[in-house]
Order: C-alpha cells, then sequence, then structure tokens
C-alpha cells in the first residue's frame, strides 16, 4: 500500500510541474519588466532546499543583504516575494491594498483545518470583509479604550503571579494574555488556567501555530496531494480531526453566550455584541464564532511572546530596565501602581514596548499577502498569485531607519539624533501602525488591546519588579521557539519584588480584588 501512495503522489506531482512549465507566469511579463533577482535555486524544485524549515527570516535577511530590498523565490513553482523596507512594504501592502490583501489558500491550514472559515487565512472577499467589519467594531480606538479595566485587574494578578512563582513566568503571560481576550470575547473569567475550555482553547491556538507553520505538510508545497482520496491522504484525516475539534469549542463558546443573553444574564463581549447585531454583520452563527475564535487565538500568544522577550531584554539591557525604573520611580511613587492615565508622562516606558517589539518582532517572518492580479512596481514584475512577505526581522534591521540594528537602544524613539524619533513624547513613541502589526488591510485588527496591554504590562512590572540574569548562567541572545509567532525559549533569570512597600501593595491589591473563590 504504501508504495500505491508514493506512485499515486509521485504522478500528481509529476502533471503539476508539467502544468506549472507550460502555463507558467513567465508568459506574461510585461516589456519594460522583469522578474525580481533572487537565489537561483535547482531546475523544477526552485529554491526549495535552501529555505531552512525554522527561521527562514534569518536566511532571507542575508538574501536581501545579497539581492536588495526586493527578491524573488521560486518554490516548487510557488512564486514568493520577500520585501525588506517598511516603504517598499506600505508601497505595495498598503497603498496598493485592493491587490495586496488576500492570503494564500495553504491547503492544510486554511482549507482543510479551518474550512475557509478563519479570518486570518480567508482570502481578500466578501467574507473576510464582513468578519473584518464585526472585528473592527469591537477592537477599534475608543471600544480598546474601554477594556482598560479588565487588562488593569488581569495585570494586579500578573504581578501577583510571577512574584509568588518567577520560573513560571511563561505561563503567567500566557494566562494574562488568554484572560483577557476570554473575558473580552465571550465575558468569562479564568480562575486557575487550568478550566477545560481555557486547556481546549489553548490547543486550538497551539494547533494553528503547527499547522500554519512553514514547511509543516507537504500538501502545503505540492497543492496538487490535494487530489488524493482521503483514504490515501492520512494528512486530510487529521485536519478533519483538528476541525472538528476547534469547530465544537467555538460553537460551544457561542451557545453559552446566547443561553446567557436568553436569561439575560450575558456580561458585555464580543460575542454577545456579534449575536446581537448579527443580521447586520451578516455572518452564519459558524462563521461568527470563528471571528470571535480567531481574536482569541491570534491575541493569546503574540501578545505573551511580546512580553517574553521583554523579559530578555531587560535582562541582557540592565540599563534600560534602570531607566524605565528611575521614570516610573519620579512619576509614579511607591504609593500606587502606574496606569493608563500615566502613560503621556512615561515616554521611556513607551520606547522600551516599541524596541522590544522591534528588536524582537513576534511574527518575525512577517504574515504574507497574497496578490490577486498582476502588477508591476518599479520595474519588477509580480505575477498574480504571488506572496508577498513583509519580512520584519529584515525590516526592522534596515540601518537606514534603525542605525546599528542589533543593539536593543530604546534611544531611537526618544533623541531626534535618530530618524525614528518623533515629538512630542507625551504621544510618540506608540504602536500606532507599527509594522510589528503588519501593513495595510490586513494589519493587525487587536493592535490597539495589545498596546494597551504591553504599555501596562511593561510600566508595572519595571515598577514591581526587578529581573537579572543569574550569576553564573548566560542568556543565549537569539534562542527562539519555532513557528508563525515566536519568543524565546524558556531561560533561566532572578525576579524581586522592588521594595517591600510595593511588595505588600501588589499583595494587598490581589487579595483585595482577586474574584471570591468557590
Ligand atoms: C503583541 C501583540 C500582537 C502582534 C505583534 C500582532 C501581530 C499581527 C500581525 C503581524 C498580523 C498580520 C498582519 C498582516 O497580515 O499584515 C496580525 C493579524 C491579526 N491579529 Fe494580531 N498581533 C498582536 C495581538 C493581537 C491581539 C491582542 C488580537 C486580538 C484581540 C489580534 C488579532 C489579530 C487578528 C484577528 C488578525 C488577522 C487579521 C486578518 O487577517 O485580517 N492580534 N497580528
Amino acid at each position: 500500500m504504501p508504495s500505491l501512495i508514493v506512485v499515486g503522489a509521485g504522478i500528481i506531482i509529476c502533471a503539476g510541474i508539467l502544468i506549472h512549465h507550460f502555463f507558467g507566469s513567465k508568459a506574461r511579463i510585461p516589456q519594460d519588466a522583469k522578474l525580481p533577482p533572487g537565489p537561483p535555486g535547482l531546475p523544477v524544485l526552485g529554491t526549495l532546499l535552501d529555505i531552512p524549515p525554522q527561521h527562514s527570516w534569518l536566511k532571507f535577511k542575508s538574501w536581501a543583504d545579497q539581492y536588495g530590498p526586493i527578491f524573488r523565490l521560486d518554490v516548487f513553482g510557488r512564486n514568493i516575494v520577500v520585501v525588506s523596507s517598511e516603504k517598499i512594504a506600505n508601497d505595495l501592502l498598503r497603498e496598493r491594498g485592493n491587490l495586496y490583501s488576500s492570503r494564500e489558500q495553504l491547503p492544510m491550514a486554511a482549507q482543510l483545518m479551518s474550512r475557509n472559515l478563519r479570518p486570518l487565512f480567508l482570502p481578500y472577499g466578501e467574507l473576510w470583509r464582513r468578519g473584518r467589519k464585526v472585528m473592527h467594531s469591537m477592537t477599534m480606538h475608543a471600544a480598546a479604550t474601554s477594556y482598560r479595566p479588565v487588562q488593569v485587574h488581569e495585570s494586579e494578578r500578573l504581578l501577583y503571579d510571577l512574584l509568588k512563582a518567577p520560573d513560571k513566568y511563561e505561563s503567567a503571560f500566557e494566562r494574562y494574555a488568554g484572560a483577557v481576550v476570554m473575558r473580552l470575547g465571550y465575558g468569562k473569567t479564568i480562575e486557575t488556567g487550568d478550566e477545560p475550555y481555557v486547556r481546549d482553547a489553548l490547543r486550538v491556538v497551539r494547533n494553528v501555530e503547527r499547522v500554519a507553520s512553514p514547511g509543516s505538510y507537504l500538501v502545503d508545497t505540492f497543492p496538487v496531494l490535494m487530489c488524493l482520496p482521503t483514504w490515501l491522504a492520512p494528512f486530510k484525516r487529521e485536519a478533519a480531526r483538528l476541525h472538528q475539534f476547534e469547530m465544537a469549542l467555538f460553537r460551544q463558546l457561542l451557545l453559552e453566550v446566547r443561553e446567557r443573553m436568553n436569561v439575560k444574564k450575558a456580561p458585555d463581549c464580543f460575542m454577545r455584541t456579534f449575536l446581537e447585531r448579527q443580521a447586520e454583520f451578516g455572518l452564519s452563527d459558524d462563521e461568527g464564532a470563528y471571528v470571535v475564535g480567531t481574536l482569541f487565538e491570534a491575541g493569546t500568544g503574540t501578545t505573551a511572546a511580546a512580553m517574553m522577550s521583554f523579559v530578555l531584554a531587560m535582562c541582557l539591557s540592565p540599563k534600560w530596565q534602570k531607566k524605565i525604573q528611575q521614570e516610573l520611580d519620579r512619576v509614579v511613587g511607591d504609593a500606587r501602581m502606574p496606569d493608563f492615565d500615566d502613560m503621556p508622562a512615561l515616554p521611556t516606558v513607551r520606547a522600551v514596548a516599541k524596541e522590544v517589539l522591534r528588536w524582537r518582532p513576534v511574527t518575525a517572518g512577517g504574515v504574507p499577502h497574497e496578490l490577486v492580479k498582476d502588477d508591476v512596481y518599479e520595474g519588477h514584475f509580480f505575477p498574480a498569485g504571488t506572496n508577498v512577505h513583509a519580512n520584519q526581522w529584515a525590516i526592522h534591521r534596515d540601518p537606514e531607519l534603525y542605525p546599528d540594528p542589533e543593539t536593543f537602544n530604546p534611544e531611537r524613539w526618544l533623541s531626534p539624533q535618530y530618524p525614528t524619533y518623533r515629538a512630542p513624547l507625551s504621544k510618540f513613541p506608540n504602536l500606532q501602525n507599527f509594522s510589528a502589526f503588519g501593513f495595510g488591510r490586513r494589519i493587525c485588527p487587536g493592535m490597539n488591546i495589545a498596546e494597551n496591554s504591553l504599555h501596562l504590562l511593561v510600566a508595572r512590572m519595571a515598577w514591581g519588579v526587578h529581573v537579572s540574569k543569574r550569576p553564573g548562567i548566560e542568556i543565549p541572545l537569539y534562542d527562539y521557539t519555532a513557528g508563525f509567532n515566536v519568543q524565546p525559549k524558556p531561560f533561566v533569570f532572578d525576579l524581586r519584588a522592588r521594595n517591600e512597600l510595593r511588595k505588600a501593595l501588589i499583595e494587598q491589591t490581589w487579595e483585595n480584588n482577586k474574584p471570591p473563590g468557590p
């Protein structure tokens, strides 16, 4: 039987190669344009074997150094263009947003597992537009401001948890981020982080991460394998299981809110807003369930990953931890915790948060946008179907915009001698439209919520605790997880309260404000 599978797959792949060869895009190149430069690769396979399965953005950066800010990869007939300049990314993905806002329909992640329901992977079209409208109404600036009390409450718990069990810092950050979006999405309060629906939701997050990571499934590289019947294609059976699992969870979460609405006991949350305005949004239950579900999954790992990179940055750059601590001591003092109202007076805190996302972008390789129509940009021809990777790793290392880019240097946001400085410092730096959140029409809709979380958490952590390298234990500069969103692998560091007064305030605040026990 396995030999039958191999022969069948071989025939299908060869047919694909021939079709690609005869009907490829090269025939359509206009006279005054040419394909962008790029590594030559092998016949037919192209650069397939040159792209590392993990941290591909590092290789893409070295290719950008060689071929320039726009280069092309042919990956077994798939056309990829990698952009390594913020200006070019904006020219294409934002200014020509009507052309560059789709997503490649990766067979495993988009089609088989998500059944074309997950907004993150939807092509640019009516269903995506309707889902995006729902997201926008729930996450725009004014709405995000009204969620601040939830972030304040969960940050109190985070500080308390970090002091009690500093070595569990990863789960504390995940719990914070998950609790904020679970509360906003469904009005549910996470008590321990071990509730079955939280475990299931985190499982869905990890499944998406794994399945959508480049190179995880052969069918994504060789889409012709989709023609295999299910009994010959184990990936189809796996995708059906994963879909069933997430669909059941998302439907259950929707139904719970609907039942609570029926007895007039549903708290304000995204799902309640969706159900109240469902006819106006024009989405079915399952479509709406995925929209709110996606907000949860896209908002949890990303925010937690950014906070882990913040801790890494503070351990490796103690000078900057000291600077934000001094700012907080001056503006806030011992008697209370920093709050959102303090933010205009805390430019160093905001600069550190922004520099963390520049130095260690969470979606380091960017989330690719697919081009829907042939296009020409500065003499480069891009055929329809090209996948444009705005490589954040390289964009954030452009020495014109970010001098000495490998150095963690928040000063670049605070001092007029740097190209990224903007006044007034009561407002800038901030995370609005920062390239770490993507570009154009697909820019992260959770940006305002993420900005509020990161500003508050950086301020509160630096106010309440001190992190440092443990004597004798080195912390690697770049030892990050593989995948779609990346975070530093667990590392050893020391964490202590900054003084007894603040420690007592952290403990009292959480004891007073925590939800009553069972
Ligand atoms: C530090 C935190 C975060 C980072 C760095 C981040 C980054 C990103 C990036 C780079 C994209 C792709 C943009 C593009 O295609 O150009 C994205 C998409 C998305 N993000 Fe975020 N994000 C964060 C937090 C959040 C939060 C808190 C939420 C929800 C509450 C969220 C919801 C989404 C959704 C739903 C999408 C898909 C949008 C679409 O395809 O139309 N994100 N994010």
